[in-house]
């Protein structure tokens, strides 16, 4: 069950909240003036009573008709200015509290995008979600009732309180007999109802994994028939829910019991003993109703704080559920990340070199490997890098090409204690060279091409390309040399183009487009019913494994990236469309220096080199052929994947 629980800081609500200040900052001049014209309306509701007592002890002892009318005409017009004021105060804040919302939204998004790969393997994507939806909504909601209405209220019932005071100090003490009591019973609710309400809201991201999980997966859940033990795992966890719901309700009830209850016994206490010293001639008739009027005034106010507080509540912890996902340290954009772009491509310096390969990299070559290195790779390099992406011709392959220094990698969730899955990889891929990485299921060879675009750093050691380390450069620069195919090709709910064209710097188009298509045998995307502006669907799901992973690859290569790397980027085509993929790889591979995880001969023989990995080290590196003989490992393995291809 993917199940998020982060470890948060005991903080009060109150300086939770406090957290939501920047947000609300540029609209605090709208938020202050709502407040301060609901006090007035909520404050206006308190003249009523007055004016009764006016009435009571003036107009209506006095039998006069037109006093009474009088009042009635005063009564009207209080309640008209009650009404008009409240309804400014919800035109004030609607425009800018959806403002806030959509602010706060945008960082979490940008927040989201930033964060790295290990973060997302953490979190369960459900957590994310509602922490985008549901945790926002309320935040939302808490800035325009509870936190304004809680100030009114305050303000109401303390201006309540001095005029109950004023109309009969001993009638107003014992109406403010329960106020004790009841603010006890608030501090205890408060601390019951934080932790409640943030399993509850746990609960919903929970849930709303296992949707969107069964959603994502309807194929297999269907294909294995396995949607009642889905159903059933959605009713437990929604029974789940349910559960801690109904304990938040069962707490909000006591509390409205108690918060409802107290206040009527004292105000009838204060009935009884009002009436009795009517009766006795120590009160007038009109100041009885005066008072009684205003308890009643004051009621609402009372009665809501239950309600309010549990709002705030759960808006706190919201806001305690968004910031920890703002608080995670994003990537380091690395060194002179503040010129983005302006480094694509230009890195012709900084120590890079002109080191064209020959054999400058054999302390890495563990193998027999000398022979099919093709390291001048760059026959055809014409081209010239203009900044930011807009090659002419092909990439030239210069420099010293990747290099693995001793790399070594760990996982930070791995078990602790548990050695490092990579270790003291020393791997050197000269320019222009293809080189494909072979080993076992589990040996880590994701791992090790996801280490080149960063996409997890390394534990030690350094990688290299053209020698420029890959930590002293930005990432937006890194990640415009590299370009990555993976295994599990991921579409965007965008069109085919758009797909494709993601991989593009700023401002390519179709006829980048075409040949990006053209190199990954992906031309069926101009017969799609609107060729290449087809949407492909969430994920991509209308599309077959094979034509997804096509336009992975087109976006792998439409870049015309320095480096690229390939994770099994032809296992799901059938044995024609490879090898038609494979003769128009080769050219891209001619001028391009790639790290290619491969599973099959087929793959392998489109590599100059091979690299096996074994054991978290690199064993041997040769061609395949050399590796055949040398190597049982290697042989074994490629024994396997030849039978597999055969059958
Ligand atoms: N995010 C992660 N956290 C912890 N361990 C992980 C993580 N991702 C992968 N692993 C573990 O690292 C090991 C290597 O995984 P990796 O995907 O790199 O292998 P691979 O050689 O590419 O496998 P395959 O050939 O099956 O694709 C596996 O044991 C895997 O369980």
């Amino acid at each position: 069950m993917p199940t998020t629980r982060a470890t948060t800081e005991d903080r009060s609500a109150v300086r939770t909240l406090l957290r939501l200040w920047p947000y609300v900052r540029p609209v605090r001049a709208r938020l202050f003036t709502a407040a301060f014209v609901a006090i007035v309306a909520s404050c206006s509701g308190l003249v009523i009573p007055l004016v009764l007592k006016w009435m009571v002890d003036g107009p209506v002892a006095d039998r006069d008709p037109a006093g009474v009318w009088l009042g009635a005409l005063y009564l009207l017009l209080l309640g008209i200015a009650e009404a008009v004021l409240f309804g400014i105060r919800r035109w004030l804040v609607a425009r800018p509290l959806s403002h806030v919302e959509a602010e706060m939204r945008a960082d979490l998004y940008r927040r989201l995008q930033r964060l790295p790969v290990s973060f997302h393997d953490r979190w369960a994507s459900g957590q994310l979600l509602s922490r985008g939806t549901t945790d926002l909504m309320l935040v939302r909601m808490f800035l325009a009732f509870p936190l304004t209405f809680l100030l009114v209220n305050a303000v109401t019932i303390a201006v309540g309180v001095v005029i109950l005071l004023a109309q009969d100090w001993l009638l107003g003490l014992l109406v403010l007999g329960p106020a004790l009591p009841l603010m006890w019973t608030c501090v205890v609710f408060e601390r019951r109802y934080a932790e409640v309400a943030r399993r509850a809201q746990d609960q919903v991201g929970d849930l709303t994994t296992v949707v969107e999980e069964s959603v994502l997966g309807i194929r297999v859940i269907k294909g294995f028939g396995r949607h009642r033990s889905q159903a059933r795992a959605f009713r437990e966890l929604s029974g789940t829910l349910r559960g801690t719901e109904l304990r938040k309700a069962r707490l909000l009830a006591t509390l409205w019991g108690t918060i409802v209850t107290l206040p009527e016994v004292a105000i009838g206490a204060a009935l009884v003993l009002g009436a009795i010293r009517v009766a006795d001639g120590d009160l007038s008739a009109g100041t009885l109703v005066a008072f009684l009027s205003t308890a009643l005034a004051l009621r609402w106010p009372v009665d809501s704080i239950g309600f309010l507080l549990a709002m705030s509540q759960e808006a706190a912890t919201a806001t305690e559920r968004y910031f920890e996902v703002l608080d995670e340290q994003p990537e380091d954009p690395g060194p002179h990340a503040e010129a983005p772009g302006t480094g694509a491509g230009t890195d012709t310096g900084s120590g890079a070199g002109t080191d064209m390969g020959t054999g400058t990299g054999a302390a890495t070559d563990m193998g027999t490997g000398t022979g099919a290195a093709t390291d001048t790779g760059s026959g055809s390099g014409t081209g010239t890098r203009t900044g930011a992406g807009t090659d002419v011709g092909t990439c030239t392959a210069t420099g010293t090409g990747l290099r693995f220094e001793n790399v070594a990698f760990r996982y930070p969730d791995a078990p602790p204690g548990s050695p490092p899955l990579l270790t003291g990889i020393d791997l050197h891929i000269r320019p222009g060279e293809s080189m494909a990485l072979v080993g076992a299921t589990g040996s880590g060879k994701t791992t090790l091409t996801a280490l080149v675009p960063r996409l997890h750093e390394v534990t030690s050691g350094r990688i290299t390309l053209d020698g420029v380390d890959i930590t002293a450069m930005p990432r937006e620069e890194l990640r415009a040399k590299v370009a990555m195919a993976f295994e599990e090709p991921t579409l965007f709910s965008a069109s085919v183009g758009e797909n494709v064209l993601m991989g593009a710097p700023h401002g390519a188009g179709k006829p980048d487009l075409d040949r990006a298509l053209a190199v990954a045998q992906a031309e069926f995307a101009h017969a799609l019913p609107q060729g290449t502006g087809t949407q492909v669907g969430e994920q991509g799901l209308s599309l077959s494994g094979g034509q997804r992973q096509r336009l992975a690859l087109a976006r792998a290569v439409v870049g015309r990236p320095e480096f690229l790397v390939l994770d099994d980027p032809l296992s799901a085509l059938d044995v024609h469309t490879e090898a038609a993929v494979e003769a128009a790889l080769r050219q891209v591979l001619a001028d391009t220096t790639a790290l290619i995880v491969a599973h099959r001969p087929s793959t392998v023989l489109l590599a100059d080199r091979v690299a096996l990995l074994s054991g978290g080290r690199i064993a041997a590196v040769g061609t395949h052929h050399e590796l055949l003989r040398t190597n049982a490992e290697y042989a074994h393995l490629m024994s396997g994947a030849q039978q597999e291809e055969q059958r």
